[in-house]
C-alpha cells in the first residue's frame, strides 16, 4: 500500500451554493475560489447513506478562476473513508515505460467550449480521462464485468476486447466476467468468463458476443447480483438509455456504501449521446450507408424518373442521415426528424421532386427512420407501441413516403416514376467496425479501465473536443443529442442537396430550432 494513501485532499470543500441559472448545486473553494482537486488520493468523506430509497447525488460542480467550472465526476473516497492507494502498476510495464509523461495529472481537465473570445469565461471542464498514478484497486482485487445493452452498434465487439485486454495487458487484472444479454442479464443469465484468448478475434465481428437486450433493468436485482458476485468494476457499454440505467445502478451501489466502480462506455449509432465528440461505430454507420446510397444513385438514374429511396437510423437525431447524404454528394434531399417537411403544395416535397426529375431525370431521397412521424401519426393507422426499454416504436417512414409518392404521381399521369426503396438500416448497426472506430473504441476502452483503477465512478467516457474525458452520468442522460437545424452543417447539407428548406410560412425559421429544442443551448447539441 502506497504511504500517501489517505492523507487525501479534501473533497468537498467548504460550502454549497445553488446556481439559479444553470439549476445545479456546485462547491466553491472560496476565498480563492481555485479549483479544487478531488478523489484521487482521497478519503475524507463519509459514507452517504441517504435513506431506503436511492436519491440521486448532487452534480460535483467546482469552481475556480475567471468563471472556471469543472463538471465533476464521484469517486468511491466520496463515500468510503479511508480507501488505500497503490502505485499504479503501468509505471512498470516496458511497453510504456518509453512515454515521458505517461499519468495524467489529476488536476488536468478539458474544456467543453473551446471556441471562446477575449471576454468569454473560462467555462465548463471536464476531468481528463488517463491513467493515474495512484490507484485504488490491486489487480488481483480487481472482478470486473462487461455488459452490452440497447441496440447493435459497430464496434461493441471491439469495446469488449479492449477492456479485457486492457485490464489484463496494463493491470494485470484477470478476474472479468462476461454478463449475457443486456441487463437482464445480471438476474436471469449466466456469465461468461473473458479472458484475452476468448476475446482475441471477436473485433472482427459484428454484434457483440454478450448478446444484447432491452428492457429488463432492474435496479435492485442487479446491483444484488453484483454484490453477490464480488464484482468491484462494472463496464456497461450501451446508448442513451444504458447511460441512464448505469446511472441508476451507480446510486444504488453509492446508497449501499459499495467498492464498486460504475462506468458507462456510450454506444449509439444515431449518435444520439451529448457532450462528447461523436460515438463509436458512427463512422462505420456512415461508410455502410454509403453503399445504399451509392446503389440507390445507379438504380435510380439506369431508369426513366428513376427515384431512389433510403431509410437510414436515426429515431430522434438525423446525424447518419445528414453526413452520409453529405459524404455521398448524390443525394438530392435529405430528411430528418429534426427538420419537419411537407408533401403537398408549394415549396413541398412532390413539387421538389418533379422539379429534379425534370431537370436531372433521376433522384435520391434519404429518409432518417424518425423523420415525419408526425404526418404519419396523422394517418388512421397510428402505432402509439413502446418497446420493452420504453422507447416509442415509430411506423416506416420509408414505405409510407414511397407509397405516397407512387400514389401522387400516378394520379398525375404525366409523369411516370420508378421508385425503388432501399432499407439497409440493420444490415448498418450489423457490421464490423471499420479501422478508425477500431482504434476509436479502444481509447474508450482504455479510458474507462484508467478511470475505474483510479476509483472514479459514475461517469461515462468519451471524447470531448478531441481530448477524452471523464463525464459524470448526469450531464450524460440529460437529453438527446440532435441535429440542429440552424447551425452551419445543416445548412451545408442543404448547400449540397439543393432542397428546398420546407418551412411553412405559418412556421417561420428561427421558431422551428427553438420549438425543436426547447431551450437555448443550440451550440450545446451540435456534434463537433
Ligand atoms: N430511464 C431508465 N432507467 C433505467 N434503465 C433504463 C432507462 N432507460 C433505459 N433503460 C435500460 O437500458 C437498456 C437499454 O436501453 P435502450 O433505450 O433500449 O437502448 P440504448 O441504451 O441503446 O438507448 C434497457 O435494458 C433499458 O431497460
Ligand atoms: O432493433 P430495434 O429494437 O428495432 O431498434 C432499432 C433502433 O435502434 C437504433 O438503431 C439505435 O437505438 P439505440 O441507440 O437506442 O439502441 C435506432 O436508430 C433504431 O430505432
Ligand atoms: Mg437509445
Amino acid at each position: 500500500m502506497d504511504s500517501t494513501s489517505s492523507s487525501a485532499s479534501l473533497i468537498i470543500p467548504s460550502f454549497r451554493c445553488f446556481d439559479a441559472t444553470n439549476h445545479r448545486r456546485y462547491y466553491s473553494t472560496l476565498p480563492s475560489c481555485s479549483p479544487t482537486p478531488q478523489g484521487a488520493g482521497g478519503g475524507s468523506a463519509s459514507i452517504h447513506v441517504m435513506g431506503n430509497s436511492t436519491t440521486i447525488a448532487d452534480p460535483k460542480i467546482i469552481t475556480g478562476d475567471c468563471g472556471y467550472l469543472l463538471d465533476d465526476v464521484p469517486h468511491l473516497s466520496d463515500y468510503i473513508q479511508d480507501l488505500p492507494t497503490y502505485s499504479n502498476p503501468l509505471q512498470d510495464n516496458p511497453a510504456y515505460s518509453v512515454v515521458k509523461q505517461y499519468f495524467v495529472d489529476v488536476d488536468d481537465t478539458v474544456a467543453e467550449k473551446i471556441v471562446v473570445s477575449k471576454e468569454s469565461p473560462r467555462g465548463n471542464h471536464f476531468r481528463r480521462a488517463g491513467p493515474r498514478q495512484k490507484v485504488y484497486f490491486e489487480s488481483d482485487e480487481v472482478h470486473a464485468c462487461i455488459v452490452t445493452c440497447g441496440g447493435l452498434c459497430p464496434g461493441l465487439n471491439t469495446v469488449i476486447r479492449e477492456i479485457v485486454c486492457g485490464l489484463y495487458h496494463m493491470y494485470g487484472v484477470t478476474g472479468v466476467l462476461g454478463i449475457e444479454g443486456g441487463y437482464k442479464g445480471f438476474y436471469a443469465r449466466n456469465t461468461i468468463p473473458l479472458t484475452p484468448k476468448v476475446v482475441n478475434d471477436i473485433h472482427k465481428r459484428g454484434g457483440t458476443i454478450l448478446g444484447t437486450s432491452r428492457g429488463g433493468h432492474d435496479t435492485s436485482k442487479i446491483v444484488d447480483s453484483i454484490q453477490d458476485r464480488g464484482i468491484n468494476q462494472v463496464y456497461i457499454i450501451g446508448g442513451d438509455g444504458t447511460q441512464k440505467g448505469a446511472s441508476v445502478i451507480f446510486e444504488e451501489i453509492r446508497r449501499r456504501g459499495l467498492k464498486v466502480a460504475v462506468v458507462g462506455i456510450p454506444k449509439t449509432i444515431d449518435n444520439d449521446i451529448l457532450v462528447i465528440d461523436k460515438s463509436f461505430g458512427f463512422d462505420t454507420a456512415v461508410e455502410e450507408a454509403q453503399r445504399a446510397i451509392s446503389a440507390a444513385h445507379v438504380e435510380s438514374e439506369s431508369i426513366e424518373n428513376g427515384i431512389g429511396l433510403v431509410k437510414l437510423m436515426g429515431r430522434h437525431s438525423g446525424f447518419i442521415a445528414m453526413y452520409a447524404t453529405l459524404a455521398s454528394r448524390d443525394v438530392d434531399c435529405c430528411l430528418i426528424p429534426e427538420s419537419p417537411f411537407y408533401l403537398e403544395g408549394p415549396g413541398g416535397l412532390f413539387e421538389y421532386i418533379e422539379k429534379r426529375l425534370n431537370e436531372n431525370g433521376h433522384m435520391v431521397i434519404v429518409v432518417a427512420e424518425g423523420a415525419g412521424q408526425e404526418l404519419l401519426s396523422g394517418n388512421t393507422c397510428t402505432m402509439d407501441n413502446i418497446d420493452a426499454s420504453g422507447n416509442k416504436q415509430l411506423q416506416d417512414v420509408g414505405f409510407w413516403i414511397s407509397q405516397k409518392i407512387k400514389d401522387h404521381f400516378s394520379k398525375k399521369q404525366k409523369l411516370t416514376i420508378n421508385l425503388k426503396y432501399i432499407d439497409p438500416t440493420y444490415m448498418i448497426c450489423a457490421v464490423p467496425s471499420n479501422a478508425s472506430d477500431n482504434v476509436y473504441c479502444t481509447l474508450l476502452a482504455h479510458s474507462a479501465i484508467h478511470g475505474a483503477m483510479a476509483g472514479y465512478t459514475g461517469f461515462t467516457v468519451g471524447p470531448v473536443n478531441g481530448k477524452h474525458s471523464c463525464i459524470p452520468f448526469q450531464r450524460i442522460t440529460e437529453r438527446q443529442n440532435k441535429v440542429v437545424i440552424t447551425d452551419r452543417m445543416w445548412a451545408r447539407c442543404l448547400s449540397s442537396t439543393n432542397q428546398p428548406s420546407f418551412f411553412s410560412p405559418k412556421q417561420p425559421f428561427e421558431k422551428i430550432g427553438d420549438e425543436k429544442h426547447g431551450d437555448n443551448h443550440v451550440e450545446d447539441l451540435a456534434i463537433k
